[in-house]
């Protein structure tokens, strides 16, 4: 029985990849599973008072992982779960490969967002040779000290939550979803999602972004799939 969903956001609520409008849809779907006992959980890469924000306006209950992994927020507690990041591989990361900060930046402590939001092979050795976590969600290259990464928010979220990893479903759309996938027992990809995400999917929706969350919970709510 599925208890708790954990949903990314950006390409995952939204109307689409690459866009930033939410899918109002998914939102009322949302909705329909809080009304009826699941918690639903944002997890993203975007920063705490972004989420945090988002979350109180759409009258969210499951909590929210933010920083792509790095701070948890459930109840009334805010929980820094990533080491704060060293300003100077920040710098010489800034320096080397020449990406722009993403604004947020100002507003988090331990993962940096920089656009555009494209890895590369030199990228990945430097990370690998300062044991520094990067990786992208199609919307932002995402640097932190390691271990980050969403699975790290996620397992203290459900820790928190006092519930089992079969009873926890995980939407996303691209590789840093991919980190929550592993902490769930239902991975569930939207239609449009990156192809290896869909690869480690246990469920790979029809519609894409938003449609895909509002097919999801649908089919939870009522045909009873996947309960
Ligand atoms: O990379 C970001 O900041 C946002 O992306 P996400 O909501 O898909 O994690
Ligand atoms: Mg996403």
């Amino acid at each position: 029985m599925i208890k708790l969903i954990l949903t990314d956001l950006d390409g995952t609520l939204t109307e689409d990849r690459g866009v930033y409008k939410v899918d109002l849809e998914a939102i009322e779907a949302i909705r329909r599973a809080q009304e009826a006992g699941i918690k639903v959980a944002l997890v993203s890469g975007n920063s705490y008072p972004v989420l945090r924000g988002l979350y109180n306006y759409l009258g969210l209950n499951g909590g929210l992982v933010a920083e792509n992994g790095c701070v948890v927020f459930y109840g009334k507690e805010r929980l820094e779960v990533c080491k704060r990041m060293d300003r100077e591989i920040l710098e010489e990361f800034r320096q080397r490969f020449k990406l722009k900060d993403s604004w947020q930046n100002e507003f988090r402590c331990c993962d940096f967002g920089f656009t555009p939001a494209v890895l590369n092979e030199e990228m990945l050795k430097w990370a690998e040779d300062r044991g520094v976590y990067v990786n992208s969600s199609g919307y932002a290259v995402h640097v932190a000290m390691k271990p980050a990464g969403k699975g790290v928010g996620v397992r203290k979220l459900i820790e928190l939550h006092g519930v089992r990893r079969d009873e926890v479903a995980a939407l996303g759309d691209s590789m840093t979803d991919l980190e929550m996938f592993q902490e769930v027992g239902l991975k569930v990809a939207v239609g449009n999602a990156d192809e290896k995400l869909k690869e480690n999917a246990d469920v790979v929706l029809n519609l894409k972004s938003g449609k895909g969350v509002k097919e999801f919970i649908s089919s939870l709510l009522d045909d009873g799939t996947w309960n």
